[in-house]
């Protein structure tokens, strides 16, 4: 742990992000990154589905509709399911760098009760990079892109290879995705990055 910071602030040095050249198009959906992600994976029936769209500079805009499986209390979104909003949100920006990033830190503040059946409006924006260090903040609204604001995180995601999921992964897993033609060129979009 010695030198290490976990400050959600950048540090002096740190650089404005860049917007990969090959980044999808703002409005362009952001596809999922893996089939039984818990997030963004068609393949898990109580998962949130979150759907994410490239937006301007190094920012994504998101929709996640809170369903009875995600309740915490009665007709309530769970606080760990819209914080998995939140950070799924700030994840899907590593399209917008062509990076492969992991959430190190995500500070959540609950601003309004989120009812079963709403659909909360999200958007994510990087503001700065530092070294392997990307700092990013994401919001949730309700009732429109417009709407009040019910969730908001503060987060700095690190950078990895792809590596990291192959040596922590659990091998039938990474098996499977090794096998698995779209997933691997899921993984080869970001290893080409220059
Ligand atoms: C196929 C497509 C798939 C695409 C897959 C995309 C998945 C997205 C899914 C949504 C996002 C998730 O939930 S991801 C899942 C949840 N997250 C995780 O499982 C991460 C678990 N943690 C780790 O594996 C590790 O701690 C890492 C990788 C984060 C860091 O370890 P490391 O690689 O050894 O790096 P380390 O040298 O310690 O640190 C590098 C720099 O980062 C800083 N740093 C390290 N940890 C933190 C931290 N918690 N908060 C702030 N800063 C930190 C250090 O101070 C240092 O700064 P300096 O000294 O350089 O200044």
């Amino acid at each position: 742990m010695s030198g290490r910071t976990t400050a959600l602030a950048p540090p002096d040095g740190a650089e404005p992000p860049v917007r990969h050249p090959d980044a999808p198009a703002p409005g362009e959906v952001i596809g999922s990154h893996y089939e039984h992600c818990f997030g963004c994976g068609g393949g898990v029936p109580h998962g949130l589905h979150l759907e994410a769209r490239a937006g301007e500079g190094v920012s994504v805009t998101a929709e996640f509709r809170v369903k009875e499986a995600h309740q915490g209390a009665p007709g309530l979104a769970h606080g760990g399911v819209l914080a998995t909003a939140l950070d799924e949100t700030l994840g899907s920006l590593g399209w917008l760098l062509r990076v492969i990033a992991v959430t190190g830190r995500l500070e959540t503040d609950y601003v309004q009760p989120v009812p079963v059946g709403t659909v909360l409006h999200l958007d994510a924006a990087v503001h700065a990079v530092h070294g392997r260090k990307i700092y990013a903040t994401a919001t949730g609204r309700i009732g429109g892109p417009e709407g009040p604001v019910a969730v908001r995180a503060s987060a700095v995601f690190i950078e990895v290879k792809i590596d990291h999921f192959i040596e922590n992964g659990r091998p039938a897993e990474i098996q499977a995705a090794l096998a698995d033609p779209d997933q691997v060129k899921v993984a080869r979009a970001f290893e080409v990055n220059p």
